[in-house]
């Protein structure tokens, strides 16, 4: 089974879908996935450490900070205790930024039974190491499915309904009675399925995880330019050869090339250097008008993984002789 290419739609492959999964991290992407998994008819346990959030969330069933506007569903769950996220979780979607997805998968480890699948849903490559978030979470975690789900997706749209899709993945290779029906990547897929949200599958984490830490230092690159005056000609012209870059990259990892060219590929990429909702984008935009770092969000902390990525994901391109100038 190990190379066995399984792609699709989750229609495909009928399967039965988690009655509990524990999301941790309650940003604005876990709390997305986590209404998301709630309104397909999971019981939903949501980790995070503000207690203020966490009130917010079992109090007012809103989390104003992270998704204005946004109801959540009433078998949906804020915690503050790690432990009690994950009792009896049959799924773990871990949704934390990548520089956290490490401490967080140890933590996770304490409590977890083997077997669990995880899903990792941060988009980056670890710096020093040259890992995709997958491999950094299964050093951490061992005796579990490690996959991660990734698309183009912002969270908010996520959670207000408009139509958004993904793509999950898990290797098939544990298991050798497993049937592509149970993997992990399909019952995820099954568990996500709204009227608005779908999820297709894939085996090839190499070339998801690729598309999704690259195109956000692809995004900034797209609004330094439209920050600086440049127009849709250039940004074509980056989008493209981004996506060039991106192939290389997951090529050189013995990811797909025709992984790169779906959802979490040229999909994302499209998503995100388009539209200053990125944070990525929108970072590029304000330090292309000439503002300094300190002054863009109004000095407010923000998310932008494609900062601490351009750094990291040049470095694995260098030892991987790839050659990506953007
Ligand atoms: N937002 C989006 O549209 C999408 C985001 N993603 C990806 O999801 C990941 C998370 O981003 P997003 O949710 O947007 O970021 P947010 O800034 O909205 O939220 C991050 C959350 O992670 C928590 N967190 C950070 N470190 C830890 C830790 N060590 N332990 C526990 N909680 C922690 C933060 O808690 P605290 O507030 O206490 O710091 C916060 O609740 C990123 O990799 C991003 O690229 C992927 C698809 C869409
Ligand atoms: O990954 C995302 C959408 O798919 C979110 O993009 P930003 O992190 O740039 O906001």
């Amino acid at each position: 089974m190990k190379d066995q290419v399984v792609s699709g739609a989750p229609s495909s492959f009928p399967a039965h879908p988690y009655r509990k999964a524990a999301v941790i991290g309650a940003g604005s992407w876990g709390t997305a996935l986590a209404v998301t998994m709630a309104r397909a008819g999971c019981a939903v346990s949501i980790y995070g450490r503000d207690p203020e959030v966490i009130a917010e969330m079992n109090t007012k069933s809103t989390t104003e900070r992270f998704l204005p506007g946004v109801s959540l569903p009433g078998n949906l769950t804020g915690v503050t205790d790690m432990a009690q996220a994950l009792e009896g979780a049959e799924a773990v979607l871990i949704v934390v930024p990548s520089r956290s997805v490490r401490e967080v998968s140890r933590q996770v480890a304490e409590h977890v039974p083997a077997g669990i699948p995880i899903a990792v849903c941060a988009k980056g490559i670890e710096p020093d190491t040259g890992l995709l978030m997958t491999q950094v979470a299964e050093q951490e975690l061992n005796g579990h499915p490690i996959g991660c789900l990734s698309g183009p997706t912002f969270a908010l749209e996520t959670a207000l309904g408009h139509p958004t899709a993904a793509t999950a993945a898990f290797p098939f290779s544990y298991g050798d009675r497993l049937k592509p029906h149970d993997s992990p990547a399909v019952r995820l897929a099954v568990s996500l399925s709204t009227e608005s949200f779908r999820v297709y599958v894939s085996d090839d984490l190499v070339g998801v995880e690729i598309g999704g830490a690259v195109k956000n230092i692809i995004a900034i690159a797209c609004g330094l330019m439209t920050g600086a005056g440049f127009a849709e000609n250039t940004r074509a012209a980056l989008i493209t050869r981004g996506l060039d870059e991106m192939k290389a990259l997951a090529e050189a990892l013995g990811g797909r090339r025709e992984t790169v060219t779906g959802l979490s590929g040229i999909g994302d990429l499209a998503l995100t250097c388009s539209s200053a909702t990125s944070r990525n984008m929108a970072l590029g935009q304000q330090l292309g008008e000439g503002l300094s770092r300190a002054q863009c969000f109004e000095g407010k902390p923000v998310v932008v993984e494609g900062e601490l990525n351009a750094i990291s994901v040049t470095d694995l391109a260098r030892s991987l002789k790839v050659a990506m100038p953007i």
